[in-house]
């Protein structure tokens, strides 16, 4: 049976695609995005089941679509109509906040000297392992709940906070059992390498992921218990050193997980260039990324994951975001929340990473939405608003979709409807 729903009224259509079937956006073209626009008539969009299937005018479509019978219909009379956000890097699992390191590094700690003191990821750490598994999905589906009222259809969820393999195990299982809890979408990375755990060194925990944990983990995937797309590692000075990075990776990658991970972040370690060479599909922060690493992964189409939130928060350089994206690197946007950057709104980020990051408009766009879903390997899908691909959508009140990212934190005011395959999964009452 086929379930039709149509969106009338709008009158703005913001496609962020121009072309069918572009997977991501790179240099000149991510400022050029496609937006329908009309001040005169009135925009509708049609879905079927869970997929778009027309775009155009009131007049067109009713005409095009003359004696089909819809199910539903969605009045957007003066609003304006986004493809659902996409956040390309978070870690939401994970209990106790870390609200007295906030107090500490305004007063002028770093990241590695909190870090250094048992606190940050480890104190994360130790925290979430004394959590019972209720507790942790509650919190974690409080967590994508906002975010999908925030407009984030989409989303990448890394482990972490658990480090040692039945920790981590534990949060893969957790992760899948949000699936059912909240209708949003779940991408799921596997990071027991975000920190090095109290017992051992870098070097044996390096030995651990390559030899037992991704053998662990590809056993649970072939008999379908798991199911996890990326690999991670947090390749830092003091953290995992480049060798170990790529060793982590590699194994990753031999059981079918994609490379998606920290580099360049408070050091510069090569992490772009070694990133590039074995083929990552994104590396997230690069905020110490040398010209050598920007050439190589505009070269690669390696995605670049920028998280304006945390340089904002740790008081760190930026990325130098402008030069990647003259470079041809295709730049996407995620928020990185997690204890220490504690966000969950897509707007924010591009509002931060248009402001600190000299971003366009556009390009912050394009970043939070196809270059993410490019980020995460699903740009096929999602990531902008054609026929063809899933309805995922934002429909905002507002009279021009800027306001979005312009309003910065007003987007619980904007949002009036999110979608997800076509249903709507949030209102929000005038
Ligand atoms: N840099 C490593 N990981 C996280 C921080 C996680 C934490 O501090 O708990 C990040 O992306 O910023
Ligand atoms: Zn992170």
């Amino acid at each position: 049976m086929t379930l039709r729903t149509l969106i009338y009224g709008a009158r703005q259509i913001v496609t962020v695609t121009r072309n069918r079937n572009e997977k991501l956006l790179c240099g000149k073209d991510m400022h050029d995005i496609g937006i329908v626009k009309s001040d005169a008539v009135g925009l509708s969009l049609l879905i079927e089941n869970e997929d778009i299937v027309a775009i155009g005018t009131d007049d067109d479509i009713a005409r095009e679509f003359e004696g089909v019978e819809v199910d539903q219909k969605i009045d957007a009379t003066g609003c304006c109509i986004l493809p659902g956000f996409i956040d390309a890097h978070t870690h939401p699992i994970w209990a106790g906040d870390r609200v007295h390191e906030y107090a500490k590094k305004l007063a002028g700690a770093t990241y590695m000297e909190i870090m250094r003191e048992g606190g940050g990821i480890g104190f994360t750490v130790e925290q979430t392992r004394l959590a019972s598994d209720k507790d942790l999905l509650v919190s974690l589906v409080a967590r994508l709940k906002r975010m999908l009222h925030a407009g984030t259809t989409y989303v990448e969820c890394k482990t972490g906070y658990g480090l040692e393999w039945p920790d981590e195990l534990r949060l893969l299982k957790l992760l899948e059992q949000a699936r059912s809890h909240v209708p949003i979408g779940i991408s799921i990375t596997y990071c027991a390498a975000h920190a090095i755990p109290k017992n051992k060194t870098a070097e044996e925990m390096t030995d651990d992921i390559v030899n037992n944990q991704t053998k662990a983990l590809k056993k649970l995937m072939d008999e379908k218990e798991l199911n996890v797309n990326d690999i991670d590692v947090f390749c830092e000075k003091g953290v995992y050193d480049i060798e170990q990075s790529r060793r982590i990776l590699l194994a990753g990658k031999e059981i079918g997980l994609s490379i998606n991970f920290h580099g360049d972040e408070l050091n510069y370690t090569g992490s772009a260039e070694m990133g590039a060479e074995i083929g990552a599909r994104a590396i997230s922060h690069l905020e110490c990324i040398s010209d050598e690493g920007i050439r190589a992964m505009a070269e690669a189409k390696t995605v670049a994951v920028i998280l304006p939130h945390t340089g904002y928060i740790l008081r760190i350089e930026l990325p130098p975001v402008r030069r990647m994206i003259d470079a041809g690197v295709p730049v996407a946007l995620g928020t990185d929340a997690n204890p220490n950057a504690f966000s969950s709104a897509m707007s924010i980020s591009m509002n931060l990473a248009c402001v600190l990051c000299r971003m366009s408009l556009e390009e912050a766009l394009a970043a939070a939405t196809i270059n993410s879903a490019a980020a995460l390997g699903i740009s096929d899908k999602y990531g902008s608003i054609e026929v063809g691909k899933k309805a995922d959508l934002i429909i905002c009140r507002c009279p021009s979709w800027e306001h979005i990212i312009y309003q910065f934190g007003d987007h619980t005011h904007l949002i009036r409807h999110v979608l997800k395959h076509g249903a709507i999964v949030y209102t929000k009452n005038a």
